[in-house]
């Protein structure tokens, strides 16, 4: 029996962020583990013209959710749906949920977040770090509370090399970002952010890190932990592999490796590729959950939920084997045939842009208008650079992050919980995982047909003929402008004709004199 699937039965638990790509996957876990768990309530807004009831209801009805229907046939009846936005100060909870909640909550997941990277700083703090100190605040009233785990980033202090698991303070108290706030207007808040944000890259890495700063400082008595994930892929085995539903992190380059539009991107081949699968990001978690309530350990513990040091992957080798996914798994109607060409060369990554991204898109929006079409593919192709401009700083560096806290719970664990939660990465094949990741997310996210990969290969036969003639007509373009122009380039024309020439007519000579 596991003893942490045990633990969680009969608990309340409140999840933030539970409509997110992690925080469904956390609540799948938690209903197929431990069906026996009391309620689980998560903060929801109403989102585009959805209900909270539509939005659970659409969760609950997707793929993800198929086994926890099987083994906890009244899920329906255990999530409870409470209108939250965590903008609005007391969250806009009304009295009635607030008071269920300060009285019966046992567990708190802290996930919600802004995850954009180029979010404006008020907006940042507003989610990152209020919604983080105000959650602090209604956990303190729960005298039921046995733990409190908040999802933080593990490049929150993506500045430093070498990251322990420790919080680092950064020299603005966030207090003060908190209340400054509430009076800067925007053109200063914009003035101020790249002096605040520092040697960070974003306002989103910033903001974790103050998060993690409130969470320290308003513990208070709360028994506290914080994981600190990597980039989080799709899913490695749980509930199903390759499951993923958002197009953060890698997802959204792969699509748009896999479809032809990016073929080049400023990377270091040799950086580690610090993936980690949603899955173990969750079980990581709840076995987090079960050790700071059970344990109740003095401190905040802090757990690095990464791969880097376990079983290290570089972007060069990843991107090779996406590439040999794309050719078992095409996508269909690709662009351009895909391509992985990584530099670090700021030129270079300037040439191939224009060459290789903005000229066909360039050439393709003009096909469109000929042929009465609205152009749209410059447009699509700017959007994509510049989101690829906002990811490169996390595809050329490596970093080295210290896993004490996460290797003791791993020992702590019985064998039961370490098959029933594990979070080893050692034990990922990544060409496996990358394999199910480009299979997820033609599944699931771009919502394609298996029965239509012979018909995606075909076309992809196409696209490379497509490219072979053109190629070679543009050389010959070029030769021919070239011989207009340059005696030498006349010259050694004539010598490859002659001597050509020369050759056939000694094989057809040696052959007459055969026969
Ligand atoms: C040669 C190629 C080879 C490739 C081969 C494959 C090799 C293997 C894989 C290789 C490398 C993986 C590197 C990952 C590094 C991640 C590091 C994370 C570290 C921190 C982790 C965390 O702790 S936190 C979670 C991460 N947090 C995000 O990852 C949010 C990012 N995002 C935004 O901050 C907003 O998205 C932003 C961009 C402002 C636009 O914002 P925006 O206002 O313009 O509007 P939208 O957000 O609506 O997106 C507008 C259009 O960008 C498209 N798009 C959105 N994301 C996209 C994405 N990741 N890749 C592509 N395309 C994306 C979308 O499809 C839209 O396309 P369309 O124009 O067609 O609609
Ligand atoms: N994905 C990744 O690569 C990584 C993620 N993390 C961390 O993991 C956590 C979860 O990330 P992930 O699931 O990927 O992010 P998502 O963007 O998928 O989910 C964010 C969640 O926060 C909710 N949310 C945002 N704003 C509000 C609001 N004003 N009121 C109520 N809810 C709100 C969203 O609700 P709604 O559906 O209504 O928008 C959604 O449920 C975050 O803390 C993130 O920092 C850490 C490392 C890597």
């Amino acid at each position: 029996m596991s003893m942490i699937a045990a633990f969680y039965g009969g608990k309340s638990i409140l999840i933030t962020g539970a409509t997110g790509f992690l925080g469904k996957v956390l609540m799948e876990k938690l209903f197929r583990t431990s069906p026996d768990l009391k309620v689980i309530y998560i903060l929801v807004r109403p989102k585009a013209g959805q209900t909270l009831q539509q939005r659970v209801f659409q969760i609950l009805n997707s793929k993800l959710f198929e086994k926890v229907k099987e083994v906890c046939p009244n899920v329906h009846e255990k999530i409870r749906a409470i209108s939250a936005d965590l903008n609005q100060s007391d969250f806009a909870i009304s009295k009635e949920d607030m008071q269920e909640l300060l009285s019966y909550t046992n567990i708190i997941f802290h996930c919600a977040a802004t995850v954009r990277f180029d979010d404006h700083l008020r907006h940042a703090v507003q989610l990152n770090v209020t919604a983080t100190q105000q959650l602090l605040l209604m956990a303190s009233q729960m005298p039921k509370l046995e733990a409190f785990i908040h999802i933080s980033t593990a490049f929150s202090n993506c500045n430093l090399k070498h990251i322990d698991e420790v919080i680092y303070p950064c020299p603005v108290e966030p207090k003060k970002i908190i209340d400054s706030m509430e009076w800067l207007d925007d053109a200063i808040i914009d003035e101020i952010t790249p002096k605040l944000i520092g040697d960070r890259p974003n306002t989103y890495t910033y903001t974790k890190a103050l998060g993690e700063m409130v969470v320290q400082q308003e513990s208070g008595n709360i028994n506290i932990a914080i994981i600190r994930p990597s980039i989080v892929g799709a899913t490695w085995q749980e509930p199903f592999p390759g499951w993923v539903d958002n197009l953060n992190g890698p997802s959204g380059l792969i699509i748009a490796a896999g479809k032809g539009f990016l073929r080049c991107v400023r990377a270091t081949p040799m950086a580690v590729a610090d993936l980690i699968p949603a899955d173990t990001v969750v079980n990581l978690t709840l076995a987090v959950g079960w050790y700071t309530a059970v344990h109740r350990p003095k401190s905040v513990l802090i757990y690095h939920c990464t791969s880097g040091n376990f079983n290290p992957c570089n972007w060069g080798k990843m991107a090779l084997q996406v590439l040999a996914a794309f050719e078992k798994i095409p996508f269909e109607r690709a662009f351009r045939r895909p391509n992985a060409d990584f530099t670090t060369n700021s030129i270079t990554i300037q040439y191939w842009n224009a060459v290789s991204h903005r000229a066909p898109a360039i050439i393709y929006d003009f096909y469109l208008r000929l042929t009465g079409r609205k152009p749209r593919m410059t447009k699509l192709m700017n959007r994509l650079l510049r989101t690829v401009s906002m990811l490169e700083y996390f595809i050329n560096r490596s970093w080295e992050w210290s896993t004490d806290n996460t290797e003791m719970l791993m020992s702590e664990l019985s064998p039961e919980d370490q098959r029933v939660f594990n979070f080893d990465v050692r034990q990922l094949n990544w060409l496996e995982y990358i394999e199910n990741y480009v299979l997820g997310v033609k599944k699931y996210l771009l919502k394609e047909d298996m029965a239509g990969i012979p018909k995606a290969k075909q076309h992809l036969k196409r696209l490379r003929n497509i490219h072979y003639l053109f190629n070679t007509a543009l050389f010959l373009i070029a030769w021919r402008l070239l011989i207009a122009r340059s005696q030498v380039a006349r010259n050694v024309w004539f010598f490859i004709v002659s001597f050509c020439y020369k050759l056939l007519s000694y094989f057809r000579a040696s052959s007459t004199l055969k026969v």
